[in-house]
């Protein structure tokens, strides 16, 4: 299962199209956009959200709610661009008196991507490297939820930290806990009420003083079967597709599986996770590698945490040069989020599910729901017999 999307942050609307989804999955649009809903929340987002009301509009692939094998378009419409048409206009000569983009943001794609393609306009860069393009990657996400779902996986998210404010580090043992957050998430998207306080008081401080912040979030999955991903092929580990998954998003800095760095740092007996046995099925005692050994799934809830740099764009902004002077500047100051770390984990457990589809995919079929639903009963049923 593949997405490739398309759209400029105030271009009329984003696309994504997704190929090598099987025939015969459920589809509904309302899961899809209560996704882009989360994807909007969060305390810290800027004007910007107050604009968007993000909607899906499902073009092919789809008959009677359910998928039937061909590519799935799926589009959400930037209600902005109506302020940009004149900036934005795909056809006709540029205005006169249009304001070029030229003193890119620190930490931003604006300089890079400008001095890359050679253009005196690093509007042209950033409104594709604008992570409003996830957007469009959480509606193709949609899809392979709907995938896991159907085969009984569920992925969700939490915020951990923002700045220095941090939920208390719980212990892995709890983490191999992690079922289903029946917990309301607040607008934070924190399960602890005292963390989610300091967080919000944090970005609060950061608005007031003209910065920005990042933090980091846990994703968890939960229902996966043992032996997803291979040791065999080093590009085809499921921790290195993670991985890679994972920082294709837009100020992804750090990702730990389980314990994470802190395995680095202690002896292997307390690291490692003893097996047991249990009304037959092989678990494990405790969960430090966060569901992963060998490149494989184990059968324990995929645990992993990752790390989002501050946003670039700062109301007090750093030095910059200025591309048609050369001479030192501010950097651009624009509408933008304090702090987008809620945002950033919805867009991550969509990158988390498409990894995992593309797993269950390549290990029990591709091609109608019903057959890759009996592939994966034999293989439990299999899994159960051995050492009978
Ligand atoms: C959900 C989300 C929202 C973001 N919002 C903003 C924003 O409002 N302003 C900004 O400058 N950067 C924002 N960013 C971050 C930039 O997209 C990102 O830092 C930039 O692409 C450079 O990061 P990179 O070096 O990791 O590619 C956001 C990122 C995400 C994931
Ligand atoms: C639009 C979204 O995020 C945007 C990501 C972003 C950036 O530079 O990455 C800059 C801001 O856009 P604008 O300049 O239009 O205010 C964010 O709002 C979104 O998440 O839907």
């Amino acid at each position: 299962m593949e997405y490739i999307t398309a759209g400029e942050s105030h271009g009329p609307e984003l696309t994504a199209i997704v190929t090598g989804v099987p025939a015969g999955l459920s589809i509904s649009e309302e899961h899809i956009n209560s996704d882009l809903a989360r994807r909007q929340a969060g305390y810290g987002r800027g004007g910007r959200m107050a604009i968007e009301k993000d909607k899906v509009r499902v073009t092919s692939g789809v008959r009677f709610g359910r998928t039937i094998g061909s590519p799935i378009s799926l589009t959400v419409v930037n209600r902005d661009w109506e302020n940009w048409t004149g900036r934005m206009a795909a056809f006709g000569e540029a205005p006169k008196d249009l304001a070029r983009e030229v003193t890119p943001r620190p930490g931003h794609a604006d300089l890079v991507g400008a001095l890359k393609t050679n253009t005196d306009d690093c509007r042209n860069i950033l409104e594709r490297a604008s992570a409003r393009e996830t957007a469009a990657r959480v509606a193709a996400a949609g899809v392979a939820r709907e995938f896991l779902a159907a085969l009984g996986v569920e992925v969700m998210s939490y915020v951990v930290s923002v700045g220095d404010a941090a939920m208390p580090r719980e212990s892995m043992v709890d983490v191999a806990e992690h079922k289903p957050l029946d917990i309301e998430l607040s607008d934070m998207r924190c399960p602890d009420a005292k963390a989610t306080l300091a967080m919000k008081k944090a970005i609060d401080k950061a608005k007031a003083d003209g910065e920005s912040l990042g933090g980091t979030f846990r994703i968890v999955a939960c229902g996966l079967v043992p032996g997803l991903g291979t040791y065999a092929t080093g590009a085809d580990r499921l921790t290195s597709r993670l991985g890679a998954a994972l920082f294709s998003i837009p100020a992804i800095k750090g990702v730990e599986f389980g314990l994470g760095f802190e395995a680095a740092r202690r002896p292997g007996s307390r690291v490692h996770d003893p097996i047991v046995l249990k009304d037959g099925e092989f678990l494990r005692a405790s969960n430090n590698a966060g569901g992963l050994e060998g490149g494989m799934t184990s059968g324990m809830p995929l645990v992993i945490t990752a790390a989002m740099k501050p946003i670039p764009t700062l109301m007090t902004p750093l030095e910059t040069v200025n591309l048609d002077t050369l001479c030192v500047e501010e950097a651009s100051k624009e509408r933008s989020d304090v702090c987008a770390v809620p945002a950033a984990a919805v867009v991550a457990e969509g990158e988390v599910a498409f990894a995992l589809a593309n797993a269950y995919l390549e290990a029990f079929g591709c091609t109608s729901m019903a057959d890759i639903k009996a592939n994966i009963k034999a293989y439990k049923a299999r899994l159960r017999t051995i050492g009978r």
